[in-house]
């Protein structure tokens, strides 16, 4: 997806040293979010991508004020969302909208579907009953499904079909920000094509920007403006949409697109090593044998790296600047300092 001319570069979203740490009981923590910086403009659609148990949820679930972080800002058009309380943060609520993965756990299986949808104008519009109904009848129109689905509950839909009435929900309203996580990733690709292009259509009409959580790297370099490859709680690479498979610098990121699969591969196409990290990636920690501050931790994936060495061990690197637009965490990458 790509801004259209008129979309200023205009800063929306920028979340600043936030760090999230869940505790888990006798002194053992996980560091899910890890002094991470973030931006998004009007308009924007940034991917964000990286494996399992990085963070990804727990950043949006942070953006989108679920979850409260244990350090840092989320400035939200310069307001800090933390702090949001009353009538700004109904606002908030209004203006960023999220789509789960699994929505067959978003709607109570006792409520007809017309009835979730009717639910958010009554809520946020003070709307009618019948002036409610009107506007629900657009919506489903708009998802592509007839009125009929009005009058079943969740069970009698296909997970596809549940889908496009989350996301007929979450437009409704129009947004500012609608957040995706990972909304496509249990569905078959017909479905999640119908799905992406429903989304697509609404952000060309309604300049909304959007933040998408996908483990499919193809997806995100064909839908996002920008990608942010996260790695135990961290951005370690931000790049421009289009750019990923060649100019993808980070190891990680390469060893992420070197595990894709193809359908052009030979059956017996070897699988790149993962060598694993003690613990969850190396993030759940014991309080009491932790070695202290962040940079005698030095990177994060130097444990994984084969570029690896004595300063990486040392030194955590921070997000320089590659190439306009590219930014690079890694000490054995040549950056604009
Ligand atoms: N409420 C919680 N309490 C304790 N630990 C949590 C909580 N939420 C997340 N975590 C932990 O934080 C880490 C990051 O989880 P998160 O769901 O953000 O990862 P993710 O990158 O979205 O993973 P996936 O792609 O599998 O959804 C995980 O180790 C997870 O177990």
């Amino acid at each position: 997806m790509r801004k259209t001319e008129k979309q200023e570069d205009t800063e929306m979203l920028s979340v600043e040293h936030v760090s999230k740490v869940f505790e888990l009981g006798h002194q053992r923590e996980i560091r899910a979010v890890e002094d991470l910086f973030f931006n998004m403009c009007h308009g924007e659609c940034v991917m964000v991508v990286g494996e399992s148990g990085c963070g990804k949820s727990t950043l949006v679930r942070m953006i989108s004020g679920i979850e409260m972080p244990t350090s840092g800002k989320i400035l939200f058009n310069g307001k800090n969302v933390p702090d949001l309380r009353g009538e700004e943060l109904r606002q908030y609520r209004r203006q960023v909208q999220m789509v789960f993965q699994d929505s067959a756990h978003v709607i109570s299986p006792r409520m007809t579907i017309g009835e979730f949808l009717r639910e958010l104008w009554i809520c946020f519009e003070h709307k009618s009953r019948r002036e409610a109904d009107e506007v629900v009848r657009y919506s489903i129109q708009r998802v592509g499904l007839d009125q009929s689905y009005l009058k079943r509950r969740p069970h009698q839909l296909s997970g596809g079909e549940l889908q496009r009435i989350c996301v007929a929900r979450a437009i409704a309203l129009h947004p500012q920000l609608l957040i995706c996580d990972e909304a496509t990733s249990a569905l078959d690709v017909s479905v999640q094509k119908q799905i992406l292009d429903l989304i697509r259509e609404h952000v060309e009409e309604s300049g909304c920007s959007v933040l998408f959580i996908c483990h499919d790297l193809a997806l995100a370099e064909s839908f996002g403006d920008r990608i942010a490859v996260m790695y135990r709680g961290r951005i370690v690479e931000w790049l421009n949409g289009n750019h990923l498979k060649r100019e993808a610098l980070h190891p990680y990121t390469r060893l992420l697109l070197d595990s894709v699969f193809s359908i052009h591969d030979e059956p017996d196409k070897p699988i790149p090593f993962l060598p694993e990290e003690g613990g969850r990636s190396g993030l759940d920690q014991n309080k009491n044998g932790r070695d202290g501050t962040l940079e005698s931790m030095g990177c994060a994936f130097c444990a994984r790296c084969e570029k690896a060495d004595e300063e990486c061990r040392k030194k955590r690197p921070e997000l320089n600047m590659v190439s306009p637009g590219h930014f690079v965490a890694c000490l054995k990458i040549e950056t604009q300092r």
